[in-house]
């Protein structure tokens, strides 16, 4: 049973379906097909606002590309110190920017706070010896497997705008959060200031794909140039555009995430129950950290269930998706009281 990421899940049958049925006949090339078209109108249906969408192969790029429109080479990126951008890119939002500094900051669970935006949006601005507060990178859900609640990215916004400072949202697991909050796409983006958002999609069933979705027309042409230079204009974006509506269709990619997140919760559950175990934060999306001792850690590991030991420390990352099977859930959990049991022995 596997818990290491979703990442190591397959693609949605419905997903491998609408790729063979894109698989007929020629049409136009580089995202000006009938099937990226009716993506962007169904987005910004979605979002209920008129917004532009460029899907790309992963989130990564996604990410660099969207902060390296909104941050000039001598800027600063605000981001949590635990973040993707500022961890697992490789230093791509650096690359992709030019040379912006990705400026870490702390906070709870994963998540910036507004008032430290307040506090160092303006600082260093106009002194030719610092790099300049450009923007603002917000993960949701976040690495942590938290939440940002809608007040909490409005206030964050808030402060944004008053320092002049551009917003992105890494939403690689946009639809997990989502689903645990009883708010729109809408209210949880561009309503609460969000300019850019990277929204993932193959985590959540899709074969490989995400999409940049600018709620801010303004940066559309930029964004097309940096995207076709850093590779990653497809010529046959149909294949891209064809994940993607079958991901929106029928509200797939939000079934898929309540069932990821009802796993999550299950196992969260489960494991706050068993003497010896400690959940490391709230359990709001798909992914659970839990402090278990060696030995137990260990006999999960002998017993073939994979999870990624976080940070080397004797706490686990566990994550679920959308065809996580409840049979898989429960037999981690009996697994994990058996040995927890023997381990208090
Ligand atoms: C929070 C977050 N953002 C972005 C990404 C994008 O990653 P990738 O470039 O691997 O698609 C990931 C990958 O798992 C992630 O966990
Ligand atoms: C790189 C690794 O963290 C990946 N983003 C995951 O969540 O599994």
């Amino acid at each position: 049973m596997d818990f290491r990421s979703d990442n190591v899940t397959g693609a949605h049958p419905k997903v491998l379906e609408a790729l063979v049925a894109a698989n007929r006949e020629s049409v136009s090339s580089y995202g000006e097909d009938p099937i990226s078209a009716r993506v962007t109108r169904k987005l910004s249906e979605i979002f209920e606002t008129d917004c532009t969408v460029f899907p790309v192969a992963t989130g990564s790029a996604a990410n660099a590309l969207a902060l390296a429109t909104m941050t000039p080479p001598w800027g600063a990126i605000f981001c949590h110190e635990v973040s993707h951008v500022a961890v697992d890119e490789c230093g791509a939002p650096e690359f992709f920017t030019g040379g912006a500094k990705l400026v870490n900051l702390g906070g709870k669970g994963g998540k910036i706070e507004a008032g430290e935006i307040e506090a160092r949006g303006g600082a260093g601005k106009g002194v030719v010896h610092h790099v300049q507060p450009a923007s603002v990178s917000i993960t949701q859900a976040t690495e942590f497997g938290t939440v940002y609640r809608q007040d909490e990215i409005a206030a964050i916004g808030a402060a944004c705008k008053r320092h002049g400072l551009r917003y992105h949202m890494d939403g690689a697991r946009f639809a997990n959060a989502l689903v645990t909050l009883n708010r729109s796409p809408a209210d949880l983006t561009w309503r609460a200031g969000i300019e850019a958002l990277s929204f993932g999609a193959t985590k959540n069933g899709a074969l490989g794909v995400e999409a940049v979705v600018l709620f801010d027309k303004t940066m559309a042409a930029e964004f097309e140039l940096r995207r076709k230079r850093a590779g990653h204009l497809f010529s046959k974006m149909r294949f891209l555009s064809a994940q993607l509506e079958a991901y929106l269709e029928g509200d797939l990619w939000l079934a898929n995430a309540r069932h990821a997140n009802a796993m999550a919760k299950r196992l969260a559950d489960g494991l706050a129950r068993l003497p010896g175990s400690k959940l490391e934060n709230e359990v709001e999306a798909n992914e659970i950290f839990v402090r278990l001792p060696e030995a137990a850690v260990a006999g999960l590991e002998h017993e073939g269930f994979k999870f990624y030991r976080w940070d080397g420390a004797q706490f686990l990352r566990l994550v679920t998706a959308w065809n996580t099977e409840v049979q898989a859930v429960d037999a981690f959990l009996a697994a994990a009281k058996r040995l927890l049991a023997a381990n208090a022995a």
